[in-house]
C-alpha cells in the first residue's frame, strides 16, 4: 500500500486541501490515463496546461490532484495538493513511488547535440561484454538486461524513467547508461536521480525552436552538471568551447578528454580507413570499427567513463576493439557495382559536416559523394539552411527531400533548406519531395565507387506525415533499390 504523504516526501509543498494519508493507486500526468483513486499531477506543457484537465481527473476517480495552482471547484474526499512546481514533483513523486531505484544501480547519464546514443549504446555493449548486468535508456531503445523495449522519447518522462530503472534494479542491473536530452533536463525528466557520473559530448546547433536561443540550450546543459553530486564525476570534453562551461558549478568531481587540448583523458588518431580507425589512447594502440573524427570522440568519452567506473584500462581497449557501430549511425552496404551506401542520423549541422567530412577525407579518387537529406517539421527551422549549405558544399550531387514533415508542408521546408546553397552550388542540387524517389534518383546516378550519403533519418523505421506513421526505412530501401536497379 502506497500513501499519498511517502510520495510526496521532499516535494516543495506550498499548502494542502483535504488528507495526505490516503491510500493510492497509480501515479498519472495524462487526465487520459487516469483511473479510480490514482494521483493526477497537473503540468503546464507546451501545447496545453494540465490544470485545464483536472475535472477531467476528478470525474474519472482521482483521488489527488497535484497542481501549482489550486481550482475554484474543490471537491469533497479529493486531496489538492499545491507545489511549487509541478514537473519537479512529479520526478520526485515517481522516484519515490519506484522507491528510488537510481540509489540502487549505478546511473551515469550522456548529454551533448550529437554522439549521445553512439557512446551510451556502445558503453551498454562494452560493459555487457565485461560481463557485467547493464541497462540502456536510448533514443534506439531501452534495454533491461537483455530485455528490449522500444523507445518512445531520448530522455523518457520522469514516470517512465523510473519504471524502467525499477526494473533493471529488480533484473539485477547494476549499470544504467542513460541519454540525457535538453527537452529532458528543461522538463525535469530527470530532476530526482542519482548519478554516479555525467558525460558532455559537444554543443552545437540544435532545437532553437524550442529553447530562446544558444545560450539557453548550453545553460540548460550546463544545469544538468550543476546537479551532480559531490560523489559522482562529470567528464567533459573541452575541445569543444562549452566542455569548461558545464564543469563550472559543478559539485562532482572533475574529469577531461580532448583530442587537440591537455586533458585526463586523451586521444589520437594514426590511422583512418573506411573499415575503421587506428587510435592511440594513453599510449596504447588500439583499432576501432568505428570511422570519422567524431567517434575518435565517442570512444576516447567510452574509454574514460570505463576507467572512471573501475575496468581494467587493457580489458577496456581489448572490448572497445570489438565495439561495433550502433543502428542508422555511418551503416552502410556496398553494392554488386561498388556503390557504397551510407544511413546516418546526422539531423544537425554538425553531424552533417562531420560524416561528409569523414567521406571525403576516405575517398580514395574521385568518386561523386551524392547526399539525400531533408530537415524535419516542426522543429527548428533555423538549422534548414544552414544544413543546405553544408550539404552542398561538402557533396558532389545533393537531392532534397522530406525527412518527417509532421505537420508542415514538406515543399515548403525544402525551400527553406535550398535558401541556403551558395550560388555556385545550385547546379548540384535538385528536389524531390517523395524521400523515396528521392533516394530512388541518387541511386540511379550513382556509377561505380560512388558514394551515397542517405543522412536525418537513421535507424528510423517509419516517416511521419500529418500525425500518421508509414513504414519508412532508409537502409532497407537503398538496398532494395540498388538490387533492383541492379546496381
Ligand atoms: C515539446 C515536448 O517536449 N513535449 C513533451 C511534453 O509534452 P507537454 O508537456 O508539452 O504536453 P502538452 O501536450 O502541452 O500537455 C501538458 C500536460 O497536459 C496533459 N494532458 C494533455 C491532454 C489531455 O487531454 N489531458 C492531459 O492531462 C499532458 O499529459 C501534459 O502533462 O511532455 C510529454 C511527457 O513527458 C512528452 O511526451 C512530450 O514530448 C513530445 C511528444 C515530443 O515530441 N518531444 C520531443 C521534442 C522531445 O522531447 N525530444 C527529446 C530529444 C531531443 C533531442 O534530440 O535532443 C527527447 O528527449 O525525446
Ligand atoms: N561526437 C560526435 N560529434 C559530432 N557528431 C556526431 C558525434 N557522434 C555522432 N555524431 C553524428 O550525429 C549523428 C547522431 O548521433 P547520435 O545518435 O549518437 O546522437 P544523439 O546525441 O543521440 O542524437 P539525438 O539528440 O537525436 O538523440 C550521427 O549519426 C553522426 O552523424
Ligand atoms: N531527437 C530529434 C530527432 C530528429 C530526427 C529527425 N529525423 C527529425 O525528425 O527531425 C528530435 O526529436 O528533434
Ligand atoms: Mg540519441
Amino acid at each position: 500500500m502506497i500513501l499519498l504523504k511517502d510520495i510526496l516526501y521532499k516535494v516543495t509543498i506550498e499548502s494542502v486541501v483535504g488528507n495526505t494519508s490516503v491510500a493510492i493507486h497509480n501515479l498519472e500526468f495524462d487526465s487520459r490515463n487516469v483511473s479510480l483513486n490514482d494521483v493526477f499531477v497537473a503540468i503546464k506543457g507546451t501545447l496545453s496546461d494540465g490544470h485545464q484537465f483536472i475535472k477531467k481527473a476528478a470525474d474519472q476517480g482521482a483521488l489527488a490532484i497535484i497542481c501549482e495552482t489550486l481550482p475554484e471547484n474543490i471537491v469533497n474526499g479529493i486531496t489538492y495538493v499545491q507545489v511549487a512546481d509541478s514537473h519537479s514533483a512529479l520526478a520526485i513523486m515517481a522516484a519515490n513511488y519506484y522507491g528510488n531505484p537510481s540509489e540502487e544501480l549505478k546511473l551515469i547519464g550522456i548529454t551533448g547535440t550529437n554522439g549521445k546514443t553512439t557512446v551510451s549504446s556502445l558503453l551498454y555493449q562494452l560493459f555487457k561484454k565485461a560481463g557485467l548486468e547493464t541497462g540502456l535508456l536510448s533514443t534506439v531503445k531501452i534495454m533491461v538486461g537483455d530485455t528490449e523495449f522500444k523507445a518512445t522519447h531520448t530522455t523518457p518522462d520522469s514516470l517512465t524513467i523510473n519504471k524502467y530503472l525499477r526494473e533493471m534494479v529488480d533484473a539485477g542491473v547494476e549499470y544504467c547508461f542513460m541519454e540525457v536530452s535538453s527537452h529532458g533536463i528543461h522538463q525535469k525528466r530527470t530532476e530526482a536521480l542519482h548519478f554516479v557520473g555525467g558525460v558532455f559530448t559537444n554543443l552545437s546547433h540544435d532545437h532553437l525552436d524550442y529553447h530562446k536561443d544558444f545560450a539557453e540550450y548550453r545553460d540548460v546543459k550546463k544545469y544538468f552538471f550543476d546537479g551532480l553530486p559531490k560523489t559522482a564525476f562529470a567528464l567533459v570534453n573541452v575541445d569543444d568551447k562549452n566542455g569548461v562551461v558545464m564543469l563550472q558549478n559543478t559539485k562532482a568531481k572533475k574529469q577531461t578528454y580532448a583530442l587537440k587540448t591537455y586533458a585526463d583523458y586523451k586521444a589520437q588518431v594514426l590511422e583512418s580507413q573506411f573499415t575503421g580507425q587506428l587510435l592511440k589512447i594513453n599510449n596504447q594502440e588500439v583499432w576501432v570499427k568505428l570511422i570519422g573524427g567524431f567517434n575518435a570522440y565517442n570512444l576516447l568519452a567510452i574509454y574514460g567513463t570505463a576507467q572512471l567506473l573501475g575496468l581494467k584500462e587493457l580489458e577496456t581497449l581489448q572490448l572497445m576493439s570489438t565495439l561495433e557501430s550502433v543502428g542508422g549511425r555511418f551503416q552502410y552496404l556496398i553494392s554488386e557495382k561498388k556503390i557504397t551506401a551510407i544511413v546516418d542520423y546526422a539531423h544537425t549541422p554538425d553531424a552533417l559536416k562531420n560524416v561528409l567530412e569523414t567521406i571525403n577525407s576516405i575517398r580514395t579518387g574521385n568518386e561523386e559523394v551524392i547526399t539525400v537529406v531533408g530537415c524535419g517539421g516542426d522543429r527548428d527551422a533555423q538549422k534548414r539552411p544552414v544544413m543546405g549549405n553544408i550539404a552542398a558544399s561538402l557533396s558532389t550531387k545533393v537531392v532534397f527531400t522530406s525527412d518527417n514533415p509532421r505537420t508542415e508542408n514538406p515543399e515548403k521546408i525544402i525551400e527553406q533548406i535550398e535558401t541556403g546553397v551558395p550560388a555556385e552550388h545550385y547546379k548540384k542540387t535538385i528536389s524531390i519531395t517523395n524521400r523515396k524517389e528521392a533516394i530512388k534518383a541518387a541511386c540511379q546516378m550513382a556509377q561505380e565507387n560512388d558514394i551515397i550519403l542517405i543522412a536525418g533519418k537513421g535507424h528510423e523505421t517509419y516517416q511521419e506525415i500529418n500525425g500518421e506513421r508509414f513504414d519508412f526505412d532508409d537502409f532497407k530501401i537503398v538496398n532494395q533499390l540498388l538490387t533492383t536497379l541492379n546496381k
